[in-house]
Order: structure tokens, then C-alpha cells, then sequence
């Protein structure tokens, strides 16, 4: 089933072009892995797929299985975002602002949404604790808990990882693939090549044509150029 599909999409900045010619497709259940040097524009594409950036050509379709308020987010956090004054709860719960539309308060149902994604990835007895004292694995657990509030189909997730330990790390990669195994759909921005072992597509972002593949084939054909680099 199709998600969203990209056509010939350029992005950029007022007048500079920072990547052009993309071309991909996902599908539900795929496991996208976005990868490509610094200043590739991997964050860029994802805050165009998002509306937070306008796009410089092409076009982004969604497909009727999948609106845009759909789509689960977890930016790559800023040191501001960092030191975030809620607490766990408060910002898990956000996850559901897209669905209060004029709404100015969360329904019994929400808030039972919102304890039931706190209790899937183990961060119950964090709710009542500020964000800002908690450990960058931890964080990283309540932005993913956020993230499934919004969408139960599809998480876009950029750098997630940044600063973790490698065993957080680990532990993280381990709860996308079992989101990924229960039927999510996963597309990742990641630095750390070691998550390519979870994907099932590759989108390589480089200046003149991007590649997107099969992982396998991508491996194959490109597997001594990114590990080399
Ligand atoms: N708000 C902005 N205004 C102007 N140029 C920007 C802006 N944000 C990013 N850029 C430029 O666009 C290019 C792509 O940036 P982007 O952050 O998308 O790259 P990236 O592939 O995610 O990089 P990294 O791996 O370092 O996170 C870079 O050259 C960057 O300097």
C-alpha cells in the first residue's frame, strides 16, 4: 500500500538549490533509511515531506491511505528543545495536538492514548518527572511515545540517536524494529550506517542524482562507496 510518493523534487533555500532530482516511494511497512554526507539536505527533505519547508520543484503526493496530520515526527533535538520545562506527560501528550483542531483541551480518550504509548516503551514511571532532567536515551523515548500519539502508520524520525550511548542506541534501534515488525512504517535519518542491517530501502541523498533502493541492491552497488567514505 502506498504512503507517499516523490517526484523529481528539488529543495533548497531562498535561491540555492541544495539537492534536486529525488525520486522515491514509501510504502506501509517499509523501513526508509535517508542517508548522505553533511549538508545533503537529509533534514531539509523531511521538513518539505512535512509542509514545514516549502519545496523548490517537483511534487510530494500522498496517497488517500495516509493524510499529512498522520505522520508521526521526531526532529532532531536542539539543545532549546533539550531543556524543554514540561513534564513526560505533558509532552507525550502533545503528540495529539494535530487531532484537538479548535478543541482547547484532550478528550478522556487522548489522555488514555497517551498513557498507553507511555506504557509501551516503558516510561510510566517518568510521567510526572520535568523532561529536561532526564537522560538523552530517556528523552529520546518520550519523543518517540510523542511521535506515536500522532500516527499509529508512519514515523519520521532525523538523527535520532545523535549523543546517545551505543547501548541506548541499541536499545532504541531495537524498539523501531519492533514497531516496524507490528506494522509501522519507519523512515529514518541516520549518520550511523550500522542501522542500514534494519532497512528495507535506502534513499542516499548527493548533489546531482540521489540513489534510492532496495537495500540489498543498494549494498551491493554502492556498499564500498559509503563504508569507504
Ligand atoms: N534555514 C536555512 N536557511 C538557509 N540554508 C539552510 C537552512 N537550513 C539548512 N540550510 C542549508 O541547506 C543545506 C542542507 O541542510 P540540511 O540540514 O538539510 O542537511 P543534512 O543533510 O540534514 O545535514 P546534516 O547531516 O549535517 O544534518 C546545507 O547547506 C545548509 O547549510
Amino acid at each position: 500500500m502506498s504512503y507517499i510518493k516523490i517526484e523529481d523534487l528539488s529543495l533548497g533555500y531562498d535561491s540555492e538549490i541544495v539537492c534536486s532530482n529525488i525520486n522515491f516511494e514509501i510504502n506501509k511497512n517499509d523501513y526508509l533509511c535517508i542517508i548522505g554526507e553533511n549538508g545533503a539536505g537529509k533534514s531539509t527533505l523531511i521538513k518539505t515531506i512535512l509542509d514545514l519547508k516549502e519545496k523548490k520543484a517537483g511534487k510530494i503526493l500522498f496517497s488517500e491511505n495516509l493524510k499529512k496530520s498522520e505522520i508521526g515526527y521526531l526532529p532532531q533535538q536542539t539543545v532549546v528543545q533539550k531543556d524543554f520545562p514540561a513534564t513526560v506527560y505533558e509532552v507525550v501528550l502533545s503528540g495529539m495536538l494535530s487531532q484537538l483542531k479548535y478543541r482547547p483541551f484532550y478528550t478522556k480518550k487522548e489522555k488514555n492514548h497517551a498513557k498507553q504509548e507511555m506504557e509501551k516503551l516503558g516510561i510510566t514511571h517518568l510521567q510526572n518527572k520535568s523532561y529536561r532532567q532526564l537522560s538523552g536515551g530517556q528523552q529520546q523515548r518520550v519523543l518517540l511515545a510523542r511521535a506515536l500519539c500522532a500516527s499509529d502508520k508512519i514515523l519520521l524520525l532525523d538523527e535520532p540517536v545523535t549523543g546517545l550511548d551505543p547501548q541506548v542506541t541499541q536499545e532504541f534501534y531495537g524498539l523501531l524494529k519492533s514497531l516496524n515488525e507490528q506494522g509501522m512504517t519507519i523512515v529514518m535519518v541516520s549518520h550511523d550506517l550500522s542501522v542500514l542491517k534494519y532497512a528495507t530501502h535506502v534513499l542516499y541523498l548527493k548533489k546531482k542524482v540521489p540513489i534510492f533502493m532496495e537495500k540489498e541492491m543498494f549494498i551491493e552497488r554502492y556498499g564500498k562507496e559509503i563504508y569507504n567514505d
